[in-house]
């Protein structure tokens, strides 16, 4: 058994910091596709990202997208190109497991639809919430875990489960045929070569932003002198 948490190496050579820019991409182009623009300059676009434009260039010269000097990317066939690259020029079957808090806020939410995601399932071991209409779906129960995946067709698990959970509800999902998981969960997967575990934490994010902060602000104090203030209680 081996863990991976990325987009995996089946990509053609795309490197993963480049797939990972990609749908950065597209959200700024479909922007600009509502507002009309027909082309954009690798500048504009870069902007619009908030890449540096050297850097979106070669990225999508790895999709073979080079755009016309003088004229730039035409923003509707970057957004096919990008779209194929991502493989959302067909729809994804989801299923969201864990109907809590985070589940249930997910499955209300309305916007995955207009970007290929269809939430096909949803599923809970709280006999209370199974049985609940969330946006049109029925709460089904975990037993029924394996049977779902296969009648709805489900590609792509969302696990919003308490971290104790997770790793059960994951090998279950694996063994179900699922080869893509979204884990909410604060916990390391461990999945078979070939599963694809993308982690989302936005206590890491905060995190980050707080190291961010505490540099707009002069820094970090000496550390020896906060860690003795802390120990001391002065
Ligand atoms: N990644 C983030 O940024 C982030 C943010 C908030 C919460 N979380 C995490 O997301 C998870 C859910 O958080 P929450 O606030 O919605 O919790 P919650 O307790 O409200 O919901 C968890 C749900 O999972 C269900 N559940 C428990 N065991 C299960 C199992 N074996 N099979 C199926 N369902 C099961 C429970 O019945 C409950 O409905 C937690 O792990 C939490 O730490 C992550």
């Amino acid at each position: 058994m081996t863990r991976r948490s990325t987009l995996g190496a089946r990509n053609r050579g795309i490197p993963e910091a480049t797939v990972a820019r990609l749908p950065v991409y597209l959200r700024a182009l479909h922007t600009l596709a509502e507002r009309g623009v027909v082309t954009v300059s690798s500048e504009e676009l870069a902007a619009a990202a908030g890449v540096n434009s050297a850097k979106l260039r070669k990225d999508l010269s790895h999709l073979g997208s080079y755009g016309t000097r003088g004229v730039g990317y035409e923003v509707q066939y970057l957004v096919y190109q990008i779209s194929r690259e991502l493989g959302l020029t067909q729809d994804w079957s989801v299923a969201i497991v864990g109907l809590g808090n985070l589940g249930r806020a997910l499955a209300g939410y309305g916007g995955f639809a207009s970007r290929g995601f269809r939430m096909s399932a949803l599923l809970d071991a709280d006999p209370a919430i199974v049985g609940d209409r969330i946006n049109g779906l029925t709460v089904e129960h975990i037993d029924k875990l394996e049977q779902v995946i296969t009648d709805c067709g489900i590609s792509i698990a969302v696990l919003a489960v308490p971290a104790s959970a997770a790793q059960a509800v994951c090998d279950r999902v694996v063994a179900s045929g699922v080869t893509s998981i979204l884990n909410f969960a604060p916990v390391v997967l461990t999945v078979p070569d070939g599963v694809d575990v993308r982690k989302v934490d936005l206590s890491i994010e905060l995190q980050i932003l707080a190291f961010h902060e505490q540099r707009k602000a002069g820094g970090p104090g000496g550390v020896e002198q906060e860690y003795l203030e802390a120990v001391d209680g002065s």
